[in-house]
């Protein structure tokens, strides 16, 4: 029988003002899914690790097992496949923890179906597999795990994604706080509504934001890392974070915001040294209140979910 494996990296998404519509991929840190086909016609998780025993097995609740049934059912194929989780990732993290399962997960089937689909047309897939982890479709995540780099989606319906360029010697800091934030708790200290204004700030910081990366301008992509949508409900749950934010403008990195839906915050630096620096104010920062912290520094990783090997 036929085994392949895929990896998927972690992804920021909304990157401060681009809420559910703006994500990117970060190297190394990534779930590994691999696939056999077997003859039972259905979807086995056949074992998971690295999840301390916390995530279900039962198919119609894992996001690996859930994404390929999507992609099955849009070919219109009763085929089975065993399916091997390894998680990477930490979970409730804002990593994009189920997303890159997902992810993973599509790559690696899509090869033994024959690749019928691109990464970019396994997107939707990976979506239905949000709805059930996270509780919203969301592609801000499933999107870069997917395809790399920066992502925009311009549009939901239909889903319209667009991927954006990096400028050269750009680096993120991942800060990860040892606290758990489920996405679907997170979404769910959202405002419904937004005023004019505050829609009017949110525009201008992502079309600034976006400029940025086409121009390659760190100073515009910096006065751009701004949220006034998400980030002031989210925030009062990461302790530390304004405190944070101060420390990462005063070393020269261009911002700092929550990633996805947090406790994990992300830093955009314009070269790798700031990136380190950003790790270590943040391990003053969080030792002083008294929580630990994972650092992870990366460039923006512009590859996306790949197979890692074939095994017959
Ligand atoms: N393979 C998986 N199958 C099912 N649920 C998963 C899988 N991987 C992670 N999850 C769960 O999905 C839920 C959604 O959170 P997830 O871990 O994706 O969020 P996150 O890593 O915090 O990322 P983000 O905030 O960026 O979406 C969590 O409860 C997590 O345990
Ligand atoms: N855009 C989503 C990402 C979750 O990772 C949110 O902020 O809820």
């Amino acid at each position: 029988m036929k085994k392949v494996t895929a990896f998927a990296p972690a992804t920021v998404a909304n990157v401060s003002c681009g809420f559910d519509i703006l994500g990117f991929a970060i190297d190394e840190l990534g779930d590994k899914v691999s696939i056999m086909s077997n003859d039972s016609g259905r979807l086995e998780v056949k074992s998971i690790s690295g999840d301390g025993g916390k995530l279900p097995m039962e198919a119609d609740k894992n996001t690996c097992s859930v994404a390929i049934q999507a992609m099955l059912s849009h070919l219109g194929s009763d085929q089975g496949f065993d399916i091997v989780l390894e998680k990477g990732l930490p979970l409730g993290s804002g990593m994009g923890s189920s997303a890159a399962s997902a992810a993973a997960a599509l790559v690696a089937a899509n090869e033994l179906l024959g690749a019928p689909y691109s990464k970019e047309e396994l997107v939707p897939f990976a979506m239905e597999a949000e709805k059930i982890a996270c509780g919203a479709g969301h592609a801000d995540n499933v999107a870069p795990s997917l395809m790399g780099g920066f992502v925009l989606i311009r549009d939901y319906y239909p889903l319209d994604l667009v991927k954006l360029p990096v400028p050269a010697g750009l680096h993120c800091t991942l800060l990860h706080p040892h606290l758990e934030l489920k996405t679907s708790d997170s979404r769910s200290v959202l405002r419904k509504e937004i005023s004019l204004k505050d829609s009017t700030v949110q525009s201008g910081n992502i079309a600034g934001l976006i400029s940025g990366l086409f121009l390659g301008d760190f100073q515009l992509i910096s006065r751009s890392l701004r949220d006034v949508i998400a980030e002031p409900s989210r925030a009062l749950l990461i302790p530390g974070f304004y405190e944070l934010r101060e420390e990462i403008r005063s070393i020269g990195a261009l911002g700092s915001g929550i990633s996805g839906s947090g406790p994990t915050i992300f830093v955009l630096a314009p070269d790798k040294e700031i990136a380190i620096m950003a790790g270590k104010a943040a391990e003053d920062v969080f030792e002083k209140i008294g929580l630990e912290v994972d650092v992870y520094i990366s460039e923006v990783n512009n590859k996306g979910a790949y197979l890692l090997e074939d095994q017959i």
